[in-house]
């Protein structure tokens, strides 16, 4: 078993990063956004597999008990998906889908998707089945407004076809759909939502007057692009990212919530 982080132990420029995890952790109302896979859960084969690390988890649960903090987890992964793999408390503000879904401090979570969206979601499932049918280790994963393709377990020449085949024949299907490339997956949906939208409906939603965004995926970019100075965007391994700052992998990203968490309990 791993030890557990120890501050001092971030990756690039810690002194920096300590000191504006001092001034965010002192903001007035502070929300703490956070993707799921990759940046809470390091990656898994199986999508239903995913969890938080323990010591994540830990530092979420700690951040959402001090006053004036919210937490939320901002997902690729369809709500329910997202719910089942997180099992975090129901004061845990939800985003699914990209921003596509959200279940906020109700439980009700509206989609209502028109004649029109659901005659293309159908569609879109015809051919991405199809492609899928054609190369082994390809699969579908099923969301509200669209579908995964997941190449993770393919040849490298069989994720390049499955990228190409369901690119070309979805947008010959279907005019304006929405396409995210993210780690061995490619994602259509027929509603067009991003994260950074996302994130700036959260802000306002809990009136934050600073904002902690960490994320691993190109789609997470969108959010980090929303932050204000104030804020802290934190990318989580490698990647081109416009992040202020980076740590390697989810056990680092745990030991900044952890230090986040200790830095505002101890806020006079
Ligand atoms: O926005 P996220 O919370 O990071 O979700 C992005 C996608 O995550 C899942 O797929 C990824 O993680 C899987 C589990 O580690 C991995 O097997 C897969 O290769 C990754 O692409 C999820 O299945 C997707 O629906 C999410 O969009």
């Amino acid at each position: 078993m791993q030890r557990p982080y120890e501050p001092g132990e971030l990756a690039d420029d810690t002194q920096s990063l300590v000191a504006k995890l001092t001034q965010l952790a002192s903001t007035e109302r502070l929300l703490v956004a956070l993707d799921f896979d990759g940046t809470l859960a390091p990656e898994v084969d199986d999508p239903q597999r995913a969890r938080a690390l323990p010591e994540a988890r830990a530092a979420v649960l700690r951040l959402l008990d001090l006053p004036n903090t919210r937490v939320a987890l901002i997902s690729g992964r369809a709500m329910a998906s997202l719910e089942h793999v997180a099992n975090v408390p129901d004061s845990v503000l939800l985003v699914g889908s990209h921003g596509v879904e959200f279940r906020l401090d109700s439980p009700d979570i509206h989609l209502n998707l028109d004649t029109v969206e659901l005659e293309q979601v159908e569609v879109l499932s015809e051919v991405l089945e199809d492609v899928a049918a054609g190369l082994a280790h390809v699969w579908v994963e099923t969301k509200p407004a669209g579908f995964a393709l997941h190449t993770r377990l393919a040849t490298e020449k069989d994720s390049r076809i499955a990228h190409l085949q369901a690119l070309s024949e979805t947008q010959a299907e279907i005019a304006g759909l929405t396409v995210r490339e993210g780690k061995n997956v490619i994602e259509f949906s027929v509603r067009s939502a991003t994260k950074g939208e996302a994130l700036l409906h959260l802000k306002e939603y809990t009136k934050a007057t600073a904002v902690l965004y960490a994320g691993d995926d190109v789609t997470d970019e969108d959010a980090f692009a929303v932050l204000r100075p104030r804020d802290f965007g934190l990318k989580s391994g490698p990647g081109k990212t416009i992040a202020e700052f980076r740590v390697h992998d989810p056990r680092e990203v745990a030991g900044v919530l952890a230090l986040l968490a200790d830095l505002r309990a101890a806020r006079p």
